[in-house]
């Protein structure tokens, strides 16, 4: 009963998933995004992702429509022929390119929750650290560090702090646990530590080409 009315409670209506076009080699992969998906689908929380059924994106994609919550795949044009994607679930929105896709999922979303996954993955989750970091929004990201997968990365940009060109504070944009559970918990927990480059408004207008009233940084 105190679990129902602490997942009831949560502050994010929509969470974008960013993950591998891929199932990957380990079984752990695979579990993870069928356990993240029945997570968002106990806290209430809608799903925005890259839309398709392939690999991992197609598992979240699908436990979260299964269980009831909204999926909205965000698609450009070009990647829209089935035999690229497969079939998706839910609500499909179609948009002209790969820049369009980011923006249009970050957009829709309350924060950001990348999964295992390749080049893709990692474009997608740099992107929207660096928007954090610029102070184009102030929404959580989340890494799922499934069986130390994203171990190397969290190293190099430690190194990378070390070194100066990260600041100590940036480094807290990403927050990363092992399981869906505790990471949607820390990310309920975050807030933001790092000085913003600019104005979130100067951003949507100048760098994005939105209008006010089309917020990404809610
Ligand atoms: C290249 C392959 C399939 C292409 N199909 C995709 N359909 C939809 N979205 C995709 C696809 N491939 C990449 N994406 C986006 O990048 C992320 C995953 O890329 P990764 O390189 O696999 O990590 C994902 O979040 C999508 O937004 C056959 O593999």
């Amino acid at each position: 009963m105190e679990r129902e009315k602490e997942l009831k409670e949560s502050k994010f209506n929509k969470i974008c998933v960013f993950c591998g076009s891929s199932q990957g080699k380990k079984s752990s992969y695979q579990d993870a995004a069928i356990e993240l998906g029945k997570e968002l689908v106990a806290r209430n929380i809608d799903l925005v992702y890259g839309g398709g059924s392939v690999g991992l994106m197609g598992l979240v994609s699908q436990v979260v429509h299964d269980g009831g919550r909204h999926v909205l795949g965000v698609i450009p044009k070009t990647l829209m022929p089935r035999e690229i994607t497969g079939e998706t679930v839910g609500e499909v929105k179609a948009v002209a390119d790969m820049h369009q896709r980011k923006a249009e999922m970050a957009r829709q979303s309350d924060a950001f929750i990348a999964l295992p996954g390749g080049y893709g993955t990692l474009e997608e989750l740099l992107e929207v650290i660096t928007w954090a970091q610029l102070g184009i929004h102030d929404k959580p990201v989340g890494l799922l560090n499934v069986d130390g997968y994203y171990n190397s990365l969290l190293s190099f940009i430690d190194k990378a702090v070390e070194e100066g060109f990260i600041i100590p504070n940036a480094r807290h944009i990403i927050v990363s646990a092992p399981t869906a559970k505790e990471l949607v918990k820390k990310m309920e927990e975050y807030f933001p530590r790092h000085e913003r480059v600019a104005s979130q408004l100067s951003w949507e207008i100048e760098q994005l080409g939105y209008s006010s009233n089309c917020d990404i940084s809610r």
